[in-house]
């Protein structure tokens, strides 16, 4: 199976994503993907199971879960490269196994990217780009977007891992698609790659693009994303805005006293919860800082150190996915 998805068979359009709006489209319009009921099994093994949810136009949605959830699998059903077992996607209300292959429509990236390790870049992309009917000047530019112009004439068997995601995302570009498709494209990128593909998703969102990425590290994508579909062994556990998800974690007072058995107990009448923490502390959850030190001082409970700790969106990840990789 191949990322070549989408690079496909209509003529050699080469609008820019700038041409599109989220606004070209009415409010009644369908949304850009909707994945319906989607449930994928693999023999016994149910990878994906009854999974629904929308991506809207104009935005990167991130696509997250621990390793093993199901994320390549949905993405690759939600493409038309794997047959669900039940349910399935639409692109723009039509089932994505109607859709004409378009590389102007969708650009996907999902590894291995299908590159022949004996071919160069340059070569690759060239193959793509004609059987997709695009010209090959887009093939030049793809690299320079991408940065790989001077690997460009060397075997793709001798690239690195950071090096083959930004083939594959060249693929994926070479039709300047209104919606990308991209599996843990983050993987093997350093922080100037990673900085380099936000800046470019970005773009595109602003453009009036539509970016799905997947990856099993939230707190990473926090500023790349603006909204997120959580998945927990095959199943929907979160879909919402990200504001929303940075929102929703539960801040807790972390303090260290010497009259620990005391202060739970003040704590506990007062509405709130404690638990212990590392070396001999506590932590408070159900009320705020200032409020734990009122009532310690009240009650003449020493503090010796209090601090406002505000939960994270790894912390909100771990708690929406128990965490473990499987
Ligand atoms: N072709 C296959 N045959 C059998 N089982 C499969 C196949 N592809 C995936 N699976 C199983 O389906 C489950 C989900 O795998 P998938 O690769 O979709 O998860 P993922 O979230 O993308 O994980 P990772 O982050 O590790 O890539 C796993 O248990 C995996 O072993």
């Amino acid at each position: 199976m191949t990322s070549s998805r989408g690079v496909g068979i209509r003529g050699a359009g080469d609008r820019s994503a700038g041409d599109r709006s989220a606004g070209d489209r009415g409010a009644g319009d369908p949304p850009v993907i909707r994945v319906e009921g989607l449930t994928k099994r693999y023999g016994r093994r149910t990878a994906v199971d009854d999974l629904s949810f929308t991506v809207r136009s104009g935005r990167v949605t991130g696509f997250f879960g621990p390793n093993g959830a199901g994320k390549t699998t949905a993405l690759k059903a939600v493409v038309g490269l794997a047959r669900p077992t039940a349910g399935g996607a639409f692109l723009r209300g039509t089932p994505v196994t109607a859709v004409r292959p378009d590389a102007r429509l969708l650009g996907v990236h999902i590894e291995p990217c299908g590159a022949h390790p004996g071919r160069t870049g340059r070569a690759h992309l060239r193959s793509l780009a004609a059987l997709a009917g695009l010209p090959r000047r887009r093939v030049g530019e793809v690299l320079e977007l991408v940065g790989l112009e001077e690997a460009a004439r060397r075997r793709v068997g001798k690239y690195s891992l950071g090096m083959r995601q930004r083939l594959g995302l060249a693929a994926a570009l070479l039709g300047d698609p209104e919606i990308l498709v991209l599996d843990e494209p983050v993987n093997g990128l350093d922080p100037q790659g990673i900085r380099w593909l936000r800046t470019l998703v970005r773009e595109r969102a602003a453009h009036g693009g539509t970016v799905l990425l997947s990856s099993h590290m939230l707190g990473e994508a926090a500023q790349t994303v603006d909204d997120v579909v959580v998945i927990d062994r095959g199943r929907l556990v979160h879909a919402g805005a990200i504001r929303d998800l940075e929102r929703s974690g539960e801040s807790a007072v972390a303090v260290r006293t010497a009259e620990t058995g005391r202060l739970s107990a003040l704590v506990a009448a007062a509405g709130g919860r404690t638990k212990a923490a590392g070396g001999g502390g506590l932590l408070v959850e159900g009320l705020d800082a200032a409020e734990v030190a009122r009532l310690a001082h009240r009650e003449g409970v020493l503090l010796e150190e209090i601090v406002e700790r505000t939960a994270s969106l790894e912390d909100a990840f771990f708690g929406l996915t128990g965490g473990a990789d499987r």
